[in-house]
C-alpha cells in the first residue's frame, strides 16, 4: 500500500488491522483548512475540472406519501420515473418512508456532523479494510484525491423481510459522508464518475455542490429539505441493456461551508449474474454489456481501477482481455 508523502500532514499510527503494512499518514482536514492550502495530491487535472454551467436542473420529483394509496397516481409516477431514468439516470423522491420526515432528516444530518467533528485520533480508530472511516480514500490512492472524509457501513438485508425498505432507509441514515471547505481551487469532493452499483439513494444537506452531466453540461442539483436524489448506477444500466442511463455526476466543494451527504448504495448479491430480462432483449438488436457478477465489478473498482466516468466499459474490456483466473 502506498502512502502520501506530504511531510506537513500529521502522522497517526495505523489501526490494528493494518499493522505490518506501510505506515500511513492521515490527512488532517482541520489543519489544512486553517492553513488554507490544497496539497498537490488533491489537485485534479484541468480537463476533469470543467466549469459548471451555472444552471440548475430540476429533476422530476415523486412524493411517495401523496401517491401511496392512489393507483392512478402510482402509474403516472412510474411513467415519470421511467422517462427520467432514460433521460438523466436520476430523479428525486420526498416523504420516502413512514417516519423519514424533515425533522428526522435534519437530526440525522446534525448527528453526522457531530461524528465528523470528533478528534482525528478517534475517527481513525474506525478505519477498517473495506469500510469504516476513510480520509480522502488515501489508503488506496495517492493522486487526485477527493476532498472528503467518509464513513462507510455494509448492510446485508434479510431476504424475506417485509420491512426491508424501512430497514434499508434506517440504515441509510447511518451512513455518513462529508466534504469540508478551505481555499479549494483545483479540488473536488468527488471527481466525475458513475456509481458502479445498481442505484444510489442520496440525501445532501443545504450547502449544495452535487452536479450531474446532462444535455452536455454540468448542472447543479439544488438541495431540497427531506428530498432524496435517486441515481441510476452502471449495474442498473447493464440490467436494462443500456436503456436507463448511468448518471454521470460529481461534487464541488464550497470555499466557505462544510457539506454533508448520506449515500446508500444498493447492489445485487455478489454471486448473482447481472443480465437483462429476456422481455427487454426481444426488442433490442444486441446486448450492450456481457453478463457479469457484482462481486467481480466490485473487486475491479477496489483493486484494479478507481471509479470514474467509464468504469463499466473499462471493466468489460478488462474482463475480456486480462482478467486473472484467480480474481
Ligand atoms: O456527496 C454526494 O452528493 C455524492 C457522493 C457520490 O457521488 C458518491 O459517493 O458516489
Ligand atoms: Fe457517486
Amino acid at each position: 500500500m502506498e502512502s502520501i508523502n506530504t511531510p506537513s500532514l500529521p502522522f497517526c499510527p495505523p489501526p490494528k488491522d493494518q499493522q505490518g503494512e506501510d505506515k500511513i499518514q492521515y490527512i488532517d482536514f482541520t489543519s489544512l483548512q486553517k492553513e488554507g492550502k490544497v496539497p498537490k495530491e488533491f489537485i485534479w487535472p484541468s480537463d476533469q475540472w470543467v466549469k459548471s454551467s451555472g444552471e440548475n436542473i430540476e429533476l422530476p420529483l415523486i412524493d411517495i406519501r401523496a401517491i401511496k394509496n392512489d393507483e392512478v397516481a402510482m402509474v403516472n409516477a412510474a411513467e415519470i420515473v421511467k422517462k427520467a431514468c432514460i433521460k438523466y439516470g436520476a430523479f428525486e423522491v420526498t416523504n420516502i418512508a413512514e417516519g423519514v420526515d424533515l425533522d428526522f432528516s435534519n437530526v440525522v444530518l446534525q448527528e453526522t456532523s457531530n461524528i465528523f467533528k470528533l478528534p482525528l485520533s478517534k475517527k481513525i480508530s474506525a478505519i477498517k479494510k473495506d469500510c469504516g472511516f476513510s480520509i480522502a480514500h488515501a489508503e488506496r490512492y495517492t493522486t487526485v484525491l477527493p476532498w472528503k472524509e467518509t464513513f462507510t457501513f455494509m448492510y446485508k438485508h434479510n431476504n424475506k423481510n417485509e420491512t426491508q425498505v424501512v430497514d434499508v432507509l434506517n440504515y441509510l441514515l447511518g451512513q455518513e459522508f462529508q466534504q469540508v471547505g478551505a481555499n479549494l481551487n483545483g479540488a473536488l469532493g468527488n471527481g466525475p464518475h458513475c456509481d458502479p452499483i445498481s442505484l444510489t439513494i442520496l440525501l445532501q444537506d443545504q450547502v449544495g455542490g452535487l452536479e450531474i452531466f446532462a444535455d452536455n453540461k454540468w448542472l447543479a442539483i439544488p438541495p431540497k429539505p427531506n428530498t432524496f436524489v435517486i441515481n441510476i448506477g452502471d449495474t442498473f444500466m447493464a440490467l436494462t441493456n443500456g436503456l436507463y442511463k448511468s448518471c454521470l455526476h460529481r461534487v464541488l466543494v464550497s470555499n466557505e461551508l462544510e457539506r454533508k451527504s448520506l449515500t446508500f448504495f444498493l447492489n445485487p448479491r455478489g454471486d448473482k449474474t447481472v443480465s437483462p430480462p429476456k422481455e427487454l432483449l426481444e426488442k433490442e438488436e444486441s446486448r450492450k454489456y456481457p453478463d457479469y457478477k457484482w462481486n467481480d465489478l466490485y473487486k475491479f473498482t477496489q483493486k484494479t481501477r478507481r471509479v470514474d466516468a467509464n468504469t463499466l466499459d473499462s471493466f468489460v474490456a478488462w474482463q475480456q482481455s486480462s482478467k486473472p483466473s484467480n480474481f
